[in-house]
């Protein structure tokens, strides 16, 4: 066994954004790494796929010009962006009336959207006490981490429709329900992701564009120029360390490392059988810190016909309907029409379960508003993220109530030879590709420090 044990200075969990920053930067330093990666593939929640020679992104997509990081590896590896389709009129689903239509970044007058802008500006009123770096120093974490944000918009929301409207940006930006998540993490997210509207906007917002050839290009340049580095269908299944080193067991044979970064979401980390056991504060922290429930669904056409009828593809329902949201994902050549809608939550847990065929005619009900075409696309495509092996969930992991303050003292410190990545021990970009992009390169130089 020995004989065969590989030997490097730092063994890296996982390939997507924040495993390849953190090989990228040590490398860079001159140390010896390998990337094991559990998937056939790099990119991890970033998954783009050719179909039928157009590049579809079932996972991350979009950037935004405050995610800076992302920005320049788009930049570093020269992949084209252009922006996401935002022109035409949008639509607004609620019960018992015609769709209601407005532009990018307005709401239609109707059902409280003053209440709903009332509650947004509290939020970033609340949120800009927390520091994203330092979110355990927020003097009410205990008090607002006690409290779901359910208990805070009951109380706050000025009416039904006001509280409708901000259940589906819980639903939209965490893929849970507002009774899953504490009033504190959403106030640290929006502050990591500088501010509720920029999260929600396309144009100058979190939406701004997309990369022509999709989301995983950096992702795949950068695991190119690692080159052997990497090594694909590697899942890392034990992991025993101590003050020297750490030993990883993969199913190609154990690598030996000084020191290990292990990224990837809290229960792919948490099925990793550590040894010795892992502080209790960090076992907590990952068994409390479940993964949202959401399905990106890709339907295709032969045109994006909707843009013909003055229409942006963007929909939005309040009205019982499964799909939440829907985009114009049509690729930059716009040889083709692609919307991309999200299922969350409730909705996801109630659809996903139905047969294949009552899926799909659930999310093509909901498209008929763009036009009768809608009822004939050229495919469709579904990616259920809580069934992803590697990702059981996304897009990013929301610690239940009470787990920030019970759990997140030393949640990304390092334990003896191991040090945490991924997006969500991020601060600024928490979520995000670009906090997976930081999250790598904070931990770099952690490793870096730590090997003199
Ligand atoms: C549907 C969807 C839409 C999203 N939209 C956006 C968006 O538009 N913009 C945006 O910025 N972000 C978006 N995100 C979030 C973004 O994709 C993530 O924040 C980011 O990709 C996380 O990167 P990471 O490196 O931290 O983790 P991951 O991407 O999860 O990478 C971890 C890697 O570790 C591997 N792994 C896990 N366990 C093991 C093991 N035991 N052994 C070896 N390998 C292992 C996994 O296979 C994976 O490749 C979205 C995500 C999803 C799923």
């Amino acid at each position: 066994m020995e004989d065969r044990m590989e030997h490097v200075d730092v063994a890296i969990v996982g390939a997507g954004y924040a495993g390849l920053a953190t090989a990228l930067e040590l490398t860079t330093a001159g140390l010896e790494v390998v990337v094991l990666e559990a998937a056939d593939r790099v990119g991890g929640r970033v998954w783009t796929r050719d179909e039928g020679g157009v590049p579809v992104d079932h996972g991350g997509q979009w950037v935004g010009p405050a995610q800076t990081a992302f920005l320049r590896w788009v930049d570093r590896f020269g992949c084209a962006r252009f922006p996401t389709y935002d022109a035409g009129t949008h639509l607004e689903l609620w019960p018992g009336s015609a769709p209601l239509p407005h532009t990018s970044g307005e709401h239609p007058a109707e059902h409280d959207s003053a209440g709903y802008d009332g509650l947004v500006a509290r939020v970033d009123a609340l949120a800009a006490q927390v520091d994203p770096e330092h979110p355990e120093a927020c003097p009410d974490l205990a008090a607002w981490d006690s409290r779901t944000f359910e208990d805070w918009l009951q109380a706050e929301a000025p009416s039904a429709d006001a509280h409708r409207r901000m259940r589906l940006v819980i639903q939209g930006l965490w893929a849970c329900e507002p009774r899953d998540v504490s009033l504190f993490h959403v106030l640290f997210y929006v502050a990591a992701g500088g501010g509720l509207d920029p999260l929600l906007a396309t144009a100058g917002g979190a939406q701004d564009s997309r990369l022509v050839d999709g989301a995983d290009g950096p992702a795949r340049a950068a695991a190119a120029s690692l080159g052997d580095a990497v090594r694909l269908r590697t899942p890392v299944t034990a992991v025993v360390w101590d003050d020297d080193g750490v030993t990883l067991t993969t199913p190609t044979g154990p690598v030996r490392a000084r020191r290990a970064v292990v990224t990837g979401t809290p229960p792919a980390q948490a099925r990793i059988a550590f040894s010795p056991l892992l502080p209790t504060p960090r076992r907590r922290w990952l068994a409390r810190s479940p993964m949202g429930d959401v399905a990106k669904v890709h339907v295709t056409y032969d045109r994006p016909f909707w843009r013909e009828r003055g229409l942006s593809g963007q929909v939005t329902t309040y009205d019982g309907s499964p799909v939440a949201y829907t985009f114009d994902s049509s690729p930059a050549d716009e040889s083709c029409g692609v919307i991309a809608a999200f299922v969350y939550a409730d909705d996801y847990r109630s659809w996903s379960v139905q047969a294949p065929e009552a899926r799909r005619k659930a999310v093509l009900d909901v498209l008929a508003v763009l036009g009768a075409e809608a009822g004939e696309p050229t495919g469709y495509l579904e990616r259920r993220w809580p069934e992803e092996p590697w990702a059981e969930g996304a897009y990013a992991a929301v610690p239940s109530p009470g787990t920030w303050h019970e759990h997140s003292a030393g949640r990304r410190d390092p334990v003896g030879p191991l040090h945490w990545a991924g997006t969500e021990t991020a601060g600024v970009g928490n979520g995000y590709i670009d906090g997976a992009i930081r999250s790598g390169e904070r931990v770099a130089a952690e490793v870096l420090a730590a090997l003199g």
